[in-house]
């Protein structure tokens, strides 16, 4: 597995400050069967439904989509690895909007009155990486196999990819989505949580796409890699719940490094911090071994450890990598699955993912 140079496992507590603390903060400009599975869809109305993916789906009419993939998907990795992160939230951030369908993709029509989802305001911090590594995808996959693999599943391939390229679990992507013929902006807010929602809220939204509490504290240890701007824990750091103290639920030193590069007023709106400060480029359970120590970045991070239904999870997976790999792969599997679509009655393929057919 080979990791980039720069990602090589460091501990936060041996950095001296600040001097080599701005290797943390980057600012970034620009924004396992292979038989068939029934599937427990999650639609948008609540109601569930019964559709088959299977492993092997393009394997007569697409006999080598996983390879095409995965030569984008390494190629990218190794050039820009922010790819990474930013593909496995837009999975997530398209799976959560209309199911996964590829809506996310799709581009705003000029003039048009409603916007599409990748315009809605939290969309809009999506990094072009994510949407960079689907079009070239789709491209290498256009030229074997015209008209026939869907944007939706390619997201999907290469979302697993990067997980396992990170030094996360491999699984098996089961496929056979359509893409969807509906990307609204006005859909996005409600069904995409925040970083300041409550456990309740967060457990309630995941609910709602058919996912247990142990899959929404798995999943969020895709928060092993990646980055998140000032603004969401910003309040966290000066102002917590108003009263002018910061969050007692942040490590000291944590503090004062994120207070340096996340000022209260008029800081650099494109700024980052890693999720996990130890490991910021490496899928690993580290993410849960910080919320230990109050080391998570947003309050919807550290809650997870302060809420008696999650904290158990946390526990288990700080302790054991290989139940987070196995649970996660789990979870992601049930995720890969909400809402999607079958057949041309409900959705479409797409040759360029960003526009309807
Ligand atoms: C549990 C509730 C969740 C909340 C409140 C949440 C919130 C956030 C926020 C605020 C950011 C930073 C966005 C930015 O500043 O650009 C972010 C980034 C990210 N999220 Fe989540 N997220 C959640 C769950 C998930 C899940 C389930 C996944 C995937 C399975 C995921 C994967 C990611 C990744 C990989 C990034 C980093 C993106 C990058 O660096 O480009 N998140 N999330
Ligand atoms: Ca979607």
């Amino acid at each position: 597995m080979s990791v980039p140079q720069y990602s090589a496992s460091f501990s936060f507590f041996s950095f001296q400050f600040p001097s080599c603390l701005f290797l943390f903060f980057i600012i970034i400009v620009a924004a396992t069967s292979s038989s068939p599975c029934l599937a427990n869809v999650v639609t948008n109305n609540g109601t569930r439904r019964h559709r088959q993916l299977s492993v092997d789906y393009y394997a007569k009419t697409c006999p080598s989509l996983e390879q095409l993939v995965g030569s984008v998907t390494t190629q990218q990795f190794k050039e820009s690895p922010v790819s990474g992160p930013a593909t496995i939230n837009l999975f997530f951030h398209d799976c959560f909007v209309e199911g996964c369908d590829g809506s996310i993709l799709i581009a705003s029509k000029q003039g048009s009155k409603e916007l599409a989802e990748k315009d809605a305001e939290v969309n809009r911090e999506l990094r072009v990486e994510g949407f960079e590594t689907v079009r070239k995808a789709k491209e290498a996959v256009e030229r074997k196999c015209p008209g026939v693999v869907s944007c939706a599943d390619i997201l999907a391939i290469a979302a697993r990819d990067y997980v396992h390229l990170a030094g996360g679990p491999y699984y098996q992507v089961k496929k056979g989505r359509w893409d969807g013929m509906i990307s609204m902006a006005s859909r996005v807010e409600p069904n995409i949580p925040h970083a300041n929602d409550t456990v309740d809220q967060l457990i309630k939204l995941f609910n709602t796409k058919g996912l247990t509490i142990q899959d929404m504290v798995a999943l969020s240890g895709a928060h092993s890699i990646g980055f998140a701007h000032c603004k969401h824990f910003v309040t966290r750091l000066y102002n917590y719940k108003g009263k002018g103290q910061p969050d007692p639920n942040v490590d000291p030193k944590l503090l004062n490094a994120l207070r340096m590069y996340c000022p209260n007023y008029g800081g650099n709106m494109d700024i980052v911090a890693p999720f996990d400060a130890t490991t910021p480029f490496v899928f690993d359970q580290a993410y849960y071994v910080n919320l230990q120590k109050k080391m998570g970045l947003l309050a919807s991070d550290q809650a997870l450890v302060l809420d008696p239904r999650t904290k158990p999870f946390v526990q288990e997976f700080a302790n054991d990598k290989n139940k987070f790999f196995q649970a996660f792969a789990a979870a992601i599997d049930r995720l890969s699955l909400v809402g999607v679509k079958r057949g041309k009655k409900h959705g479409e393929k797409r040759r360029d993912c960003s526009m309807h057919s």
